[in-house]
């Protein structure tokens, strides 16, 4: 059996390199998985032989997921791989904004070719006199991967930190700093800070999320950090903070040509996560996810499927991507009673409108009998997907 992946975008070798022997990289039209970064996949088709899409990264805005869903594609992403990136270059950009650098730098090199650059460098650095960040008030919006390292090295230089995030998970709130007050009221974050960092994902509960009535709430000349999707912002309100002085700085990593109208944005062209270490952790992390799921089924960091582990023991399983609805797993032992097969061991889980089950059977199965149960099950209602997989130990 020879794997089909198809990459998008720069991905790491480290990861490709893991695509060995039974797998081939960018030669198929019909592939069995894709690798990918930021690459959009909404206005491409899916192909029939598509089982899984790996992204090399945090956010899946690009992945039509419940399109996915619904054609039995296992979307997975790889949670905190780029965390640190993403954290030291927020950080550096809270300090750059404070101490006006960005604006400095390119006044400076406006002297390039006139006399006398230096006595002019001290006559007119008074005009980007800056703060120190020791003492201010930093509000991080969501607290997940990055959010809650942002906030707890905040912490560490010496800023006041305030966080919000009602869906704060419990392996991240154990590492979280107990100096970071959380508030429950966005308002009470919006209204007192010096420093806003937003790290909550887009989808289309959050589009638009910092709205004008947001703006409304936040302190006179407040610096926005926005390295988490541009989406997430409504651009007319946020124009109209610039303009009256509501925002004193926005500072994002997402682009386009309506920023570049107005003033004191500073623009960085979606470096967050682009750090040789963050590539190689995201693209071999994705890579690991990819292979294990097409050679045994099981599932690590899906964002529209739960995360199964089933040691394949047996000659062979069955895999099968459903909808949560009743009597799906009775259909499917029933089926395979009918035809005196035996099941070794067996796995269901469910999360939201899906579940997923993997059988184990004891018996090594013909390539015929291996269809028409295939054909069979994708026969009963709510199956969207069935594999079988041939446990190479067995051969
Ligand atoms: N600029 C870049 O290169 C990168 C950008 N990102 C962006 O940052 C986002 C966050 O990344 P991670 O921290 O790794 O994700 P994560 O999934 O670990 O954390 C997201 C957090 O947001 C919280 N959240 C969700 N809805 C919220 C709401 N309405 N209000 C407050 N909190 C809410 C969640 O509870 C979770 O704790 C990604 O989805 C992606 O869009 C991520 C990596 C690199
Ligand atoms: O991981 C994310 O969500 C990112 O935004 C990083 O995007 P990239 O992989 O650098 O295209």
């Amino acid at each position: 059996m020879t794997y089909q992946i198809q990459t998008y975008n720069k991905i790491a070798e480290a990861g490709t390199s893991l695509f060995r022997d039974s797998y081939e990289l960018n030669t198929a039209e019909e592939p069995d998985g894709i690798l990918l970064r930021s690459h959009s996949l909404h206005d491409q088709s899916l192909p029939p032989s598509l089982q899984a899409i790996a992204r090399a990264g945090a956010g899946t805005n690009n992945i039509p997921l419940h399109a996915c869903s619904e054609k039995g594609i296992v979307v997975f992403n790889t949670p905190g791989a780029n965390a640190n990136a993403v954290k030291e270059l927020v950080l550096s950009c809270l300090i750059a904004s404070a101490r006006n650098l960005f604006s400095a730098i390119r006044w400076t090199h406006t002297l390039e070719g006139t006399t006398n650059v230096a006595s002019q460098v001290e006559a007119n650095k008074k005009a980007f006199i800056g703060n120190e960040i020791r003492g201010k008030k930093l509000g991080v919006i969501g607290l997940g991967n990055i959010g809650s390292i942002v906030a707890n090295d905040a912490l560490a230089l010496d800023m006041d930190v305030v966080a919000y995030d009602p869906f704060v998970s419990v392996d991240v709130a154990w590492t979280i700093s107990r100096n970071v007050q959380r508030v429950h009221q966005l308002e009470e974050l919006l209204s007192t800070c010096d420093y806003i960092t937003i790290h909550v994902p887009l989808s289309q509960k959050t589009t638009g999320f910092i709205d004008k009535k947001a703006f409304r709430s936040m302190k006179k000349g407040m610096q926005f950090i926005n390295f988490a999707r541009g989406e997430l912002v409504d651009e007319q309100a946020l124009t109209h903070a610039l303009e009256d002085g509501t925002v004193g700085k926005y500072i994002t990593d997402f682009p386009n040509d309506h920023l570049f109208n107005l003033e004191n944005v500073v623009a960085i062209p979606h470096l967050g996560a682009s750090t040789t270490e963050s590539e190689e952790n995201c693209a071999i992390m994705a890579a690991q996810q990819l292979k294990v799921f097409l050679e045994t089924g099981n599932i690590r960091n899906s964002v529209n499927l739960p995360n199964v582990s089933l040691p394949l023991i047996s000659p062979g399983r069955l895999t099968i991507m459903h909808q949560n609805i009743p009597n799906m797993v009775g259909q499917f032992s029933t089926l395979l009673a009918e035809r005196e097969f035996n099941i070794a061991d067996m796995l269901n889980r469910s999360r939201g409108d899906w579940a997923y089950t993997l059988i184990d059977i004891d018996n090594k199965l013909t390539s015929d009998q291996a269809e028409d149960i295939l054909n069979r099950l994708q026969t009963i209602k709510g199956v969207v997907r069935a594999r079988h997989l041939v446990n190479g130990w067995h051969e």
